[in-house]
This record gives C-alpha cells, sequence and structure tokens, in this order.
C-alpha cells in the first residue's frame, strides 16, 4: 500500500544512534533510508585520507586510534563545516564516532533508574544493553600483541587513587554499575587494534539488507509535514536545488538522529519549537511555514547538555610522556602498528579513568578522571601527563541550542550557574589532592587547596578551566520534547533518537546513546 518510491522509515544522521535505529528497522523489514550529510570516514566506507605512513595499507586516518588528536589539528571535511554548524562536530559516516576517542563505558544501571523516565529504566532497558554489547566490540588492552604501552602515567595514578586514596582497581565495563571510588583502564570500542563502532558493526549488517539504502553527502534543510503528519524530508543540494523523500502515507515515519545540536535545529526550521526561536526564523527569512502551523514548544533545544572539563597537569619524575604524531610516529611505533596493530598507535592517547559520586543533597554529581598520555598547554615538558576532570550525571546547569541568523545551530552552554555543580567538582578534586603523594607535583592549584579555593578556581575562566568536552545532550528531553516512545511531541510519525534525548550520563556518551537507540528501535517498531 506503500507509494513506489516512499519508505517506510527515512532516519537523517549516520551517527551512532542513527546507524543502530536504521539497522534495527531494516532488520524488522522495513524500506530504509539513512540520509548523511558528510561523506566517507573509515577506509570500508571509502576514505582515503591519511599520513603517508599509512600508504599502501586498508587504513584510513580514522581508522588508527592514535590519530585521534590530530583531528584538532586537521579534520579533512570529517567534520561540520561552519555552513552547517557552529560547533566542533563529526559531520561523516559514523558522525562524531568517526573523530572520537573511542572512550566505551556502559553507563550504571542508576543512571536509567534515576534520570529516565517508564519504560526507560535499567529493567526496560536490559535487552538493549545486551544486544549492544553482543554487536560492538570493547576492549580495555588493544594492543593485539597482549602488552599494555605508556603505563608510567596508569601506574603513578594507580599508586595515588588505588592504594593512596582507596579506589577500587576494577574492569570497567564489568563493573558498569559501580561508579563510586572506581579505577581502571579505559575502555575502547576498538576492534583488531583499529576504530571500531557502529560502521564497523551495525552499518555493515544494515548494508547486506536490499530494503536498506544509504546516500552520502545529503544534507536534510528540514522536514515537510501536513499538520501532525510528517510526509517527507527535504535534502538541498548546489543552486539551491531541493531533492524530497517520502515517507509511505499512513505508515511512514522520519526519525532525526542528526545529533544534540542539529536535530533540535531540524525541528526548529521545520516549524517545531519556542515561538520565539520560530519568530527569529521568520524574521530572518529561514522559516516560512505560517505561524498557525508552528508546533509551540520550548522544550526544543532546551537544558543542552555537555560535561564542564578542568584540565589538572600533573608531574612526577616516574612518568615519561608521549606526544603522538600525525605524520612522522617513531619507527619502532609505526612498525609496530603496521605489521602487529600493537603499541601506542593501537589507542588513543588514555591510559586510566575513574569516577566517583559527590553527595548532593539528596541525589549524586557524577564526576570523571581520564588521564593522557602526554602534557597540555603551558605544560608539555617530559614528566608531565593530563588529568581531566568533568562533571556528568546530575549537574544541574544547562544551556540551550541556539540557531544563528542564518539558521544554524550552535551551543550555549553557561557551565556552574548552580553552585552545587562547581562544589561537587571541587569535591572531588578536594578529595583525590588528599591522597596525591608526594613525588606528584600538581601545576596551577596547590595540593593543599582548600575546597573554597578548589571551587572558585574551578568555576574560574582560564586555559585550563570550563572547557567544553563537546558531549552535547539532552537538548530534547523525554516528556517534553519527546514522548516515551521517542514521537516528538504534537506529532503523530517524527521521532527524535540520538544524544538529544539521552539524560547527562555518568559515563562518555556513545555507550549510553547506541543503548538508547536499540531501547528507542524496540518502542517505535512497538507501535507498528
Ligand atoms: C572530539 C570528540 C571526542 C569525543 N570523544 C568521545 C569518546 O571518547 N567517547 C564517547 O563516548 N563520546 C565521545 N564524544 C561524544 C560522542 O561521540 C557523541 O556524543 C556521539 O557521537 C553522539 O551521537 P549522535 O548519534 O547523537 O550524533 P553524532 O555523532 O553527532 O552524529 C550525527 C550525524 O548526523 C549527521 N547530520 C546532522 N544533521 C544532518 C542533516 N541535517 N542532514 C543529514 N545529516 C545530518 C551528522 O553529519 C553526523 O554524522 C566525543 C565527541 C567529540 C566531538
Amino acid at each position: 500500500e506503500c507509494e513506489a518510491d516512499a519508505y517506510d522509515v527515512i532516519v537523517v544522521g549516520a551517527g551512532p544512534a542513527g546507524i543502530v535505529v536504521a539497522d534495527r528497522m531494516s532488520e524488522a523489514g522495513k524500506k530504509t533510508l539513512l540520509l548523511e550529510q558528510g561523506g566517507a570516514s573509515y577506509y570500508i566506507t571509502g576514505g582515503r585520507k591519511r599520513p603517508s605512513w599509512l600508504n599502501g595499507t586498508d587504513l584510513s586516518r580514522v581508522d588508527v586510534p592514535g590519530l585521534y588528536k590530530s583531528i584538532f589539528a586537521t579534520q579533512d571535511n570529517l567534520t561540520c563545516s561552519s555552513d552547517y554548524l557552529n560547533s566542533f562536530s563529526g559531520c561523516t559516516l559514523g558522525g562524531c564516532t568517526a573523530i572520537n576517542a573511542g572512550l566505551f563505558f556502559q553507563p550504571p544501571a542508576s543512571d536509567f533508574d534515576t534520570y529516565f523516565p517508564e519504560n526507560w529504566k535499567s529493567a526496560d532497558v536490559a535487552d538493549a544493553i545486551t544486544k549492544v554489547r553482543a554487536k560492538q566490540p570493547f576492549t580495555d588492552n588493544p594492543s593485539q600483541d597482549g602488552k599494555r604501552y605508556l603505563q608510567s602515567g596508569f601506574e603513578v595514578a594507580r599508586e595515588w587513587l588505588v592504594e593512596g586514596a582507596g579506589y577500587a582497581e576494577v574492569t570497567i565495563n564489568d563493573a558498569a554499575d559501580d561508579k563510586s571510588k572506581v579505577f581502571g583502564h579505559p575502555e575502547y570500542n576498538y576492534e583488531g587494534g583499529q576504530r571500531s563502532g557502529p560502521v564497523k558493526t551495525y552499518l555493515q549488517s544494515a548494508l547486506d539488507r536490499p530494503n536498506f539504502s544509504l546516500l552520502t553527502g545529503a544534507r536534510v534543510t528540514r522536514v515537510d509535514r501536513d499538520g501532525e503528519t510528517a510526509t517527507a524530508v527535504i535534502v538541498g543540494g548546489t543552486n539551491g536545488t531541493e531533492t524530497s523523500y517520502s515517507v509511505c502515507s499512513g505508515s511512514g515515519r522520519i526519525i532525526l538522529s542528526g545529533g544534540a545540536l542539529a536535530s533540535p535545529q531540524l525541528l526548529m526550521v521545520s516549524g517545531i519549537g519556542d515561538p520565539e526561536a520560530l519568530t527569529n526564523l521568520t524574521t530572518n527569512g529561514v522559516l516560512s511555514i505560517s505561524s498557525s502551523d508552528w508546533i509551540n514548544n520550548t522544550a526544543v533545544g532546551d537544558k543542552l547538555f555537555d560535561n564542564p572539563n578542568t584540565f589538572i597537569e600533573l608531574t612526577s619524575p616516574n612518568i615519561t610522556s608521549y606526544e603522538y604524531s600525525y605524520d612522522n610516529p617513531p619507527t619502532t611505533d609505526k612498525e609496530l602498528y603496521l605489521t602487529k596493530r600493537s603499541g601506542p598507535y593501537s589507542f588513543g592517547s588514555q591510559t586510566s579513568a575513574f569516577w566517583d559520586m559527590i553527595p548532593d543533597g539528596n541525589g549524586t554529581i557524577g564526576c570523571q578522571g581520564t588521564i593522557d598520555s602526554s602534557g597540555a598547554l603551558d605544560f608539555t615538558a617530559n614528566n608531565t601527563i593530563t588529568l581531566n576532570v568533568y562533571g556528568t550525571s546530575g549537574l544541574h546547569s544547562t544551556g540551550k541550542v541556539v540557531l544563528d541568523e542564518r539558521g544554524l545551530a550552535g551551543a550555549s552552554v553557561p557551565f556552574y550557574t548552580d553552585k552545587r555543580d562547581a562544589v561537587a567538582v571541587a569535591t572531588f578534586i578536594h578529595n583525590i589532592f588528599a591522597a596525591l603523594p608526594a613525588s606528584l607535583t600538581p601545576h596551577l592549584i596547590a595540593r593543599n587547596s582548600t575546597l573554597e579555593e578548589l571551587t572558585t578556581w574551578v568555576s574560574t575562566w582560564s586555559q585550563y578551566t570550563l572547557g567544553n568536552v563537546l558531549h552535547w545532550s539532552s537538548s530534547c528531553r523525554f516528556e517534553t520534547c519527546v514522548d516515551t516512545n521517542t514521537q516528538v511531541l504534537g506529532m503523530d510519525n517524527l521521532h527524535v533518537v540520538d544524544a538529544s534525548i539521552v539524560p547527562p550520563l555518568t559515563t562518555n556518551p556513545v555507550f549510553g546513546v547506541m543503548i538508547a537507540a536499540e531501547r528507542a528501535s524496540e518502542l517505535i517498531l512497538a507501535l507498528d
């Protein structure tokens, strides 16, 4: 009964969420179209951007974990252009999972039980978690020769946090529910010493199905709707041309998976959002839908979240720092990687991760630390490492997705507007500094700083404080922006499934975003 050229499901955006949901829709027999504005990333997708030392291999720069940090220096069209987004983000097959560090931590059950609505509690997402774990490999020991590399920082941190501060050493994803004073080797979604992620797993199973189509270089500019029914997505071409892709009338669904900045933007340019923002879009000539056809909802783009980051530089005579190179890795490390997928280039520079839950009224605020293999900014001498401290779940301060006069999305996230957040992060630092060994010297903040001094320091801007981690989430929340089936409020067949619907997690987002996409797939399929 569906029109010949229409789809059962159109998914906008091939990030981790869009790939998972498109795979599950096609698996269920839906004629599925996945639209991605970016292009090739991993070698298997046709990606060929790489340093010359990878010539002759079946690797692009995306495949090699140790090239992670180079994305901040050269982007090769893997990130979103300033004609599309006012933020640093992945715009390529895999979305940010093609450019990120690959840290892959399962969120604790308490995140679902505390912050998610009915139908999304830990018991409800248990199958979704099992599915992600079955389909997406991860490891805390990525080097294929089985050895751990660049461990001097890990050993110093273990002495400090485990022997000194009483943290438990755990295999992080085996003890996923425990995020109080735990320490371990970071988990990465790598396989065989290479970057994995949904492009290497879910996208490959989708591509094997005849009812699945993937279109790259396809930027969706808006959703066409007939009142409460989404009918098509419009893809912009060069010179203002437009192509329309329709969903089956009566039964089709459109799923927005553009990420926590882009999905609210797509809703707004389709006449769904805060009337003040829609009025601005109209004034600027971006929106031409009459205000009587708007779906007014101030929750679209509201309560955007990112983790506030603090860099702490630490020096110890027992540490040997390691700087990664894009063009010229040391010969032994290059050979180790090329011949055995081993050595420092088999992972993305983080050598340790740890968490604590800081009491906050009747609840808790999650805090995470990760330790990098080198110093940063003004402290790049050898013997130095960088500790990234972020506040995570339970933080109170949030921001907003803001559209500029061109209708492009950017982020406004004023960290620590709620002082409890700064106190929690400062408490985390204060607690671990109480156990800092004499051999480990912190820079810029004294080892005996008071809680008040640390609270002021984390919430005062410098190159080391108030940093964005680029973990955008929570900008289209359950019950105010989407219902618990991920349907946009006021719409019949328009969904948001990506980091936008995920509340602030205790862990880095990707694992949680993939769980959310698995759970959303179950709920969407159950609607038919
Ligand atoms: C530098 C960096 C490092 C990070 N490190 C980690 C890490 O180590 N571990 C971790 O867990 N998280 C990390 N993150 C965050 C994590 O990658 C993101 O939270 C996650 O990828 C979000 O998934 P998503 O599916 O919601 O959106 P995204 O990954 O942003 O994917 C959205 C996709 O949709 C496409 N799209 C958007 N709008 C349109 C449109 N209009 N038309 C067509 N296509 C569109 C985009 O091009 C993009 O490919 C990092 C992020 C960055 C930027």
